[in-house]
């Protein structure tokens, strides 16, 4: 698995192409490697042997590759359910509707990209239909809300050379828009 880049390298800023299909061997491998390093970097084991920080999502120019593919892995919040809440790798992700309704994670949000903590409301949209291919290049929607639409959406802002932190209010880090959702 390739090093995780960290904020300042330009690769972070660039927005990334598009995957074509079919999909070669190395782009199958990228998205494999990436889930792989979400799986990993989720089980207390494997990520305490190999010092890897829990990931519920990773973008192809995290790994210094410019291309508009992220894994997303947001694991059950059932315990009695192992099932993730979403496990896909998104392709091409356009953001094809977006309430006008904000939501944000109590805690902010961080990134595997940037090491320092960074306070503040991350506000996004609530709920998002996305559009995207999927490994065989069909298009496919999905339809998220809550924190899956918090994790995808940050993803999908990798892939458009932004980071959680640019959303933070300057001013005031903590300030929301009246009707935000405020994510536990
Ligand atoms: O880009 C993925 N990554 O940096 C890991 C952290 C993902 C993430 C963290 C908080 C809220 C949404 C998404
Ligand atoms: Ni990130």
């Amino acid at each position: 698995m390739k090093d995780i880049v960290r904020d300042g390298d330009p690769v972070l800023r660039q927005v990334a192409k598009k995957v074509e299909f079919p999909l070669s061997a190395e782009d199958r491998q990228l998205a494999a490697d990436m889930m792989a390093y979400l799986v990993n970097s989720q089980d207390p084991k494997i990520a305490e042997k190999h010092q890897l920080r829990a990931g519920v999502g990773l973008a192809a120019p995290q790994v210094g590759v410019s291309k508009q593919m992220a894994a997303v892995l947001v694991p059950t919040d059932n315990p009695d359910d192992p099932k993730p809440v979403l496990k896909t790798v998104l392709i091409n992700p356009l953001i094809i509707v977006q309430s006008v309704k904000d939501a944000a994670l109590a805690e902010g949000e961080g990134c595997l990209s940037v090491d320092k903590d960074i306070r503040g409301y991350v506000p996004r949209h609530d709920r998002i239909t996305i559009r995207c291919q999927d490994m065989a290049g069909n298009t496919i929607r999905l339809k998220l809300k809550d924190y899956p639409a918090i994790v995808c959406q940050h993803e999908i802002d990798h892939l458009n050379g932004i980071l959680f932190y640019d959303h933070i209010n300057k001013e005031n880090p903590f300030k929301l828009k009246d009707n935000t959702v405020v994510i536990e």
